[in-house]
C-alpha cells in the first residue's frame, strides 16, 4: 500500500519543492500575492481513515476553482441532472478558466463544462435559497460536511479582493444574463461565488474532501453517502477532462487521477477507491496549476503507480 509513513512523504515533499521557484503566485486577485511561494503541504488519506502528510500541512488556502466541483455536487443534488446539463455543458474547452470566446461561438449559447469560470458561475446561480446568506451557508455547510471539519470558513479579505477586481467574471455573467442562463442580479452572483471561491481549508481538508469523491460518495470513517455515487462520479469525470483547466490532458498522461486545482494553489486529488489527495502549493505555472503540486502528483502516481489509466 502507498506511503506508510509521514516520513515518505517528507521525501517526495522535499524533491517536488525544487520546483515552486519556477512558478509565481496569483496576482489578478490582489489579496492572493500575499502567498508565499515555496510553501508547500501533501495530505493522502486511505480509505481506511488513515492519513499521511507532510510540510506546513495548516496553513491554509482558499478553494478557488476547486469549490467548481463543489458546488456542481450540490446544484445536482438539488435540481438534478437534466436540470443542470440544460443550462452548461460537458465538453472540454481547451481554453484557460476565464475565457469568454467559446460562449459566443457556441448556439445556443451555454457554458461548455462546469468547471471553467462561465459554466461555475452558471452552476452557483442554480444554488437556491433566498438571499446569498441563506445560499453560502448552504455551500459552507456541504464543505464542512465533506471534509468532516466543522470550523471551516472563508477569508473575508479574499472575497473582497475578488469581488472588487473581477471585472471580467462580471462580462461572463451578464453576457450569460442576457442568453437566459442566469436570471439573477449579477452583483449578487459575484458576491456568491468569490465568498465560494474564499472558503478556506488546508491539505488536510482537501484530501479528506477527495477521499469522498474517491469512495463515489462515502465518507471513509462512518460509510455514510455524503452525495449520491452517480452524483460523485460525474464530479469525478469532469476532473479528469476539465479539471486542471486547459492542462487537463496532459495531467492525464503525466498523473491520470481525477483532480481539481484553484489559483490559490490547491490540488483535490480523488484516486478512484484507493485516496483522497490534498496539495497546497501557491506558485503556479502559466496556466494557474500549482508548479511543485503538479510534480509532487506526478512524482506520486509514478512511484505509487497511481493512473486509472
Ligand atoms: N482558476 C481559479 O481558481 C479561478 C477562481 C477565481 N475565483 C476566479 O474566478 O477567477
Amino acid at each position: 500500500m502507498p506511503c506508510q509513513s509521514n516520513e515518505e512523504l517528507e521525501n517526495i515533499l522535499l524533491e517536488a519543492k525544487q520546483y515552486s521557484s519556477k512558478g509565481k503566485v496569483a496576482d489578478y486577485i490582489p489579496a492572493l500575492s500575499k502567498a508565499n511561494p515555496a510553501d508547500l503541504s501533501v495530505a493522502i488519506y486511505h480509505s481506511d481513515g488513515t492519513c499521511y502528510s507532510a510540510g506546513c500541512i495548516h496553513k491554509k488556502i482558499t478553494l478557488q476553482s476547486i469549490s467548481k466541483v463543489i458546488t456542481l455536487a450540490l446544484a445536482l443534488i438539488e435540481s438534478g441532472e437534466e436540470f443542470v446539463f440544460s443550462k452548461v455543458g460537458y465538453e472540454p474547452t481547451g481554453d484557460p478558466f476565464n475565457s469568454i470566446v467559446k460562449l459566443e461561438m457556441s448556439n445556443p449559447s451555454k457554458p461548455l463544462n462546469p468547471m471553467i469560470n462561465a459554466g461555475a458561475l452558471a452552476v452557483t446561480h442554480m444554488i437556491k435559497g433566498s438571499s446569498v446568506e441563506e445560499r453560502f451557508q448552504k455551500i459552507i455547510d456541504f464543505v464542512k460536511l465533506l471534509s468532516g471539519n466543522q470550523e471551516i470558513s472563508y477569508s473575508k479579505e479574499v472575497a473582497k479582493s475578488e469581488f472588487e477586481t473581477s471585472h471580467l467574471n462580471r462580462a461572463l455573467c451578464f453576457f450569460m444574463k442576457q442568453h437566459s442562463i442566469i436570471n439573477e442580479d449579477v452583483e449578487e452572483l459575484l458576491d456568491l461565488y468569490t465568498k465560494q471561491c474564499s472558503i478556506e481549508v488546508n491539505c488536510l481538508d482537501l484530501a479528506r474532501i477527495g477521499i469522498v469523491f474517491a469512495l463515489d460518495g462515502k465518507e471513509p470513517i462512518t460509510n455514510k453517502q455524503l452525495m449520491p455515487s452517480s452524483i460523485a462520479r460525474i464530479c469525478k469525470t469532469f476532473m479528469v477532462t476539465c479539471g486542471m483547466y486547459n492542462a487537463s490532458g496532459e495531467f492525464a498522461v503525466r498523473v491520470g487521477i481525477p483532480a481539481k486545482s484553484g489559483v490559490s494553489g490547491g490540488i483535490l486529488g480523488a484516486v478512484p477507491a484507493r485516496f483522497g489527495i490534498g496539495i497546497s502549493g501557491p506558485a503556479l505555472d502559466d496556466k494557474g496549476n500549482s508548479v511543485a503540486g503538479l510534480k509532487l502528483l506526478e512524482i506520486l502516481a509514478k512511484k505509487y503507480d497511481l493512473s486509472m489509466f
